[in-house]
């Protein structure tokens, strides 16, 4: 007994009746740092306060495995009465544990486990893929994103290999427990969507061991798919910027270079500016060198096609309007174009479509330097330069009551004339150049020279559709060209009344001729169609010189209802 009583590590307190201690085993002199010689036939209380045996001794009652503190070791107490035969509590014992190296391992895996929550929830709510694998490669782990990618389910992923995902590629997984290295971003495709994604993997060490390798995975799909997005958007932009200065405008006719000297002076003085000429001679290419010579270049360049607009809308949309301003007005109210081009330049292309009402408008920003928004009370100032553009005579169209003479001065202030192409034939060689070197990359071609042959043939043509009409036409030579080739001969040249629609240029819809498609020789009416207006309005306007006001009266039709046309078709 007594071996046990000073071999066990468990220290333990005797108390009699009068609560004086009767046993301090060597295990309660460590704890308690007292010796038994000091303590022993004394008042427990007054060395030990933790050991509540006067309170077991009046209450007879045994407390069983207690935590509590003892100083600053942390203890596990039972405590139970000692009784004679007929159950008189003759004292009581104490016996307790020091636990403060286990209280410490287990505070230890405590955090242990409240980083493991932590870890945890950032695993589950990641969008990233994550995959563990162990050193053999099987799959240990994967997360709520990489069961949604992969479109697999757990149990179809855990316990399998790696490679067991992979539609196509190399498992990063594999490379790292080759290697023992990170292994970075490579291409994959995975699951049973067959997602194209990024992974990048990295060792899992413990202790300088290898114990597995923990993946991530982004989804590209989505990544092509907004680049899409960005792409199409920056085109969007780079449409409403002006692109094009000067140095884009092709002149070598002495007529044409006097035209761009004094347009490249309205460039440098904030004059209002009418650029006149036929379609296609380049008004717009003008119009945007303008404005990037100009103080202005920084701020927007508006360009607004006043035919294509139609004449209910075109006042709302250059002046805006104000909430509740008509039925169905936009809650906010709308800035109109004038008011996004402040600090810029405004193009109004096509100015002799303007409807009378409208014109009064204009005019009060071009005198006012101001404008009034639909529905709109008070003025609000604008500062936009103006750059207008038309292929109609305004001067007919003032006698006929159509377009305000006021307005016609306002803008008449500086007028430049853009030559026809047939006016200015010493500018064929260099366009003709020009627009090789641009479709020989966009169509991978290798051209680098037309015969004299082939040169004068187009000489003899009078491009009624102008440079735009020309631009179409060294298209469709190009696709006629083999890509060895290098000299453009007469050979190649379309026929200028051309009207195949399997030869027009890049971006032009392509309608099924008859009995086209194989073995199909009924072609839906709507096809049949829209085959015939297509030709018809293209050979109108090759009749009337590329002049749309003409084409429209001579179609019977109205010059907006002709653009509605013209751009469903890519005329
Ligand atoms: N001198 C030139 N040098 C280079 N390209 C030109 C030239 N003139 C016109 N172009 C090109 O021809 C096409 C038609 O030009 P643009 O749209 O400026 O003509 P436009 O007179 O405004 O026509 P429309 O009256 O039909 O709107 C454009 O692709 C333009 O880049």
């Amino acid at each position: 007994m007594e071996v046990i009583l000073n071999s066990t590590n468990d220290a333990i307190i005797a108390v009699d009746r009068e609560e004086k201690i009767t046993l301090f085993n060597p295990a309660a002199e460590k704890i308690t740092g007292y010796k038994a010689s000091e303590v022993r036939n004394k008042k427990v209380e007054n060395f030990i306060k933790e050991t509540r045996l006067p309170h077991v001794l009046k209450s007879g009652e045994a407390e069983m495995n207690r935590r509590q503190a003892l100083g600053n070791t942390i203890i596990i107490t039972s405590r139970m009465p000692v009784k004679d035969d007929l159950g008189k509590i003759i004292g009581a014992v104490a016996i307790f544990r020091d636990v403060t190296e286990m209280a410490d391992l287990n505070y230890e895996i405590y955090q242990l486990k409240e980083m493991q929550s932590m870890l945890e929830a950032i695993f589950n709510a990641t969008q990233d893929a994550i995959s563990v694998c162990d050193e053999k490669g099987i799959v240990v782990m994967v997360n709520p994103a990489y069961t949604d990618l992969t479109g697999l389910k757990e149990e179809e992923i855990i316990g399998r290999h790696t490679l067991n995902d992979i539609v196509e590629g190399k498992s990063v997984h594999l490379e790292v427990l080759n290697t023992k290295q990170a292994a970075e971003r490579t291409r994959l495709r995975v699951g049973k969507y067959n997602r194209e994604v990024i992974s990048s993997a990295a060792p899992i060490m413990v202790e300088g061991v290898l114990k597995g390798s923990v993946g991530v995975l982004h989804d590209v799909t989505d990544i092509k798919s907004l680049t899409k997005e960005l792409t199409e958007a920056k085109k969007i932009i780079r449409k409403l910027e002006a692109k094009y200065t000067f140095d884009d405008i092709i002149a070598n006719d002495e007529k044409m270079i006097q035209v761009l000297d004094k347009a490249k002076k309205a460039g440098i003085t904030p004059v209002t500016v009418l650029l006149r000429g036929e379609s296609g001679t380049g008004k717009e290419l003008f119009a945007h060198s303008i404005h990037n010579l100009s103080e202005r270049k920084y701020n927007q360049f508006v360009r607004v096609n006043c035919a294509a607009i139609s004449e209910s809308l075109l006042e709302s949309e250059l002046f805006g309007y104000e909430e509740g301003a008509f039925t169905g007005a936009r809650k906010g109210g709308k800035t109109g174009l004038f008011e996004e081009a402040h600090g810029g330049t405004i193009f109004l292309d096509e100015i002799g479509e303007i409807p009378v009402s409208t014109q009064v408008k204009l005019l009060r920003v071009l005198q006012e330097k101001e404008i009034m928004r639909v529905g709109g009370t008070k003025p609000v100032p604008v500062d936009v330069r103006v750059i207008a553009a038309t292929n109609a005579h305004l001067e007919d169209l003032m006698r006929e009551g159509k377009f305000r003479e006021d307005l016609y001065y306002r803008l008449n202030v500086f007028p430049i004339e853009i030559p026809p192409l047939r006016e200015r034939k010493a500018d064929l060689y260099p366009l003709v150049m020009y627009l090789v070197r641009k479709f020989n990359q966009e169509y991978g071609r290798n051209v680098d020279e037309i015969s004299d042959e082939a040169l004068s043939h187009l000489k003899k043509y009078d491009w009624p559709g102008n440079v735009r009409e020309l631009q179409n036409y060294i298209g469709r030579t190009l696709v006629n060209i083999k890509y060895q080739e290098a000299l453009i001969q007469k050979k190649h040249l379309p026929k200028f009344f051309d009207n195949d629609q399997r030869t027009l240029s890049k971006g032009e819809k392509v309608l099924p001729e008859e009995g086209e498609e194989k073995g199909k020789t009924i072609v839906p009416l709507k096809d049949v169609l829209a085959r015939e207006e297509k030709k018809t309005i293209q050979q109108a306007l090759e009749e009337m010189k590329g002049n749309r006001r003409a084409t429209a009266k001579a179609l019977g039709l109205s010059v907006r209802n002709l653009y509605y046309k013209m751009e469903k078709y890519g005329i």
